[in-house]
């Protein structure tokens, strides 16, 4: 499969590696210094665009892939106000693909936090709050994947309505602290408290390694695909 990469920072670098050793080629690298790319021949060739740059560019950097008629997996996170445009785009015969968190643990990590919330809704004895922490380079707080866990425990708690972070949360908010320290790749906690004892889930990435395969396998499952794919498009639990 022909791959383009916009975004050749810390996941860029190790996407364009696992991707060479799974067979494919990298047709165009497109960073901040070359943006114009995005109309060259060879950024057109590609089948399919992994895009992983920041926050302020990254719905920039979807509409010109798909201008040039490239489909994009994202995992670039912060943006998600403008996620109704972007689906919108593809009503419209564009291709998108994109997850808060391509890990396959985080993605098992999402289904027993959906799972236990489910129990959890039947004891309001026990209050339930989050953590994350990152590496001291991450631009947004709260996580994309933290986001992603609270969203499934509103969903599932009645109780919780709705995500706050950094402050102290209201009875019907769930506390996020986000916390940066080092070099950390990536550590979710998801913590049920009672006046009697405490109950915590964890996934906590060893590297960027996950991610980033993760990332190039939705590259392969997109290819040839139509429409806006999830994470839960892709894997059958
Ligand atoms: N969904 C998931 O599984 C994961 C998501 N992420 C998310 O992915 C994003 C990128 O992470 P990471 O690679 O660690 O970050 P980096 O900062 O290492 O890389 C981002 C890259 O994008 C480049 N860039 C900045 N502006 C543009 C532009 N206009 N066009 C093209 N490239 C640009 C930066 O260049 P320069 O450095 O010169 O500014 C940099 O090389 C973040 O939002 C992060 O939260 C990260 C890991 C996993
Ligand atoms: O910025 C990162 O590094 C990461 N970002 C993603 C997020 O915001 O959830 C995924 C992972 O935790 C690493």
């Amino acid at each position: 499969m022909k791959i383009a990469l916009i975004g050749y920072g810390k996941m860029g670098h190790i996407i364009e590696k696992i991707a060479r050793k799974r067979g494919h080629e990298i047709v165009s690298i497109i960073d901040i210094n070359n943006p114009e790319d995005f109309e060259s021949e060879a950024f057109k060739s590609a089948d399919v665009a992994i895009e992983f740059t920041v926050p302020a560019v990254a719905v920039n950097n979807y509409r010109k892939a798909f201008a040039a008629g490239v489909p994009v997996v994202s995992g670039t996170t912060g943006w998600l106000e403008h996620l109704p445009e972007i689906k919108e785009a593809c009503k419209n015969g564009n291709t998108f693909f994109y997850a808060s968190n391509f890990s396959l643990g985080v993605n098992i990590f999402f289904a027993l936090n959906k799972y236990l919330a489910g129990i959890m809704d039947g004891f309001p004895e026990y209050d339930v709050r989050m953590e994350e922490v990152h590496h001291i380079h991450k631009l947004d707080a709260p996580s994309g994947t933290a986001i992603t866990l609270a969203g499934d425990l509103i969903d599932n708690i009645k109780r919780k309505t709705s995500w706050i972070v950094g402050k102290e949360p209201e009875k019907n908010e769930i506390g996020i602290k986000a916390i940066r320290e080092g070099e950390v790749p990536g550590i979710h906690t998801v913590i049920y408290e009672s006046e009697v004892d405490s109950i915590r889930i964890t996934h906590d990435a060893k590297s960027r390694e996950g991610f980033a395969l993760g990332a190039v396998i939705a590259a392969e499952f997109t290819h040839g695909k139509k429409g806006f794919l999830t994470m839960q498009d892709m894997l059958k639990f």
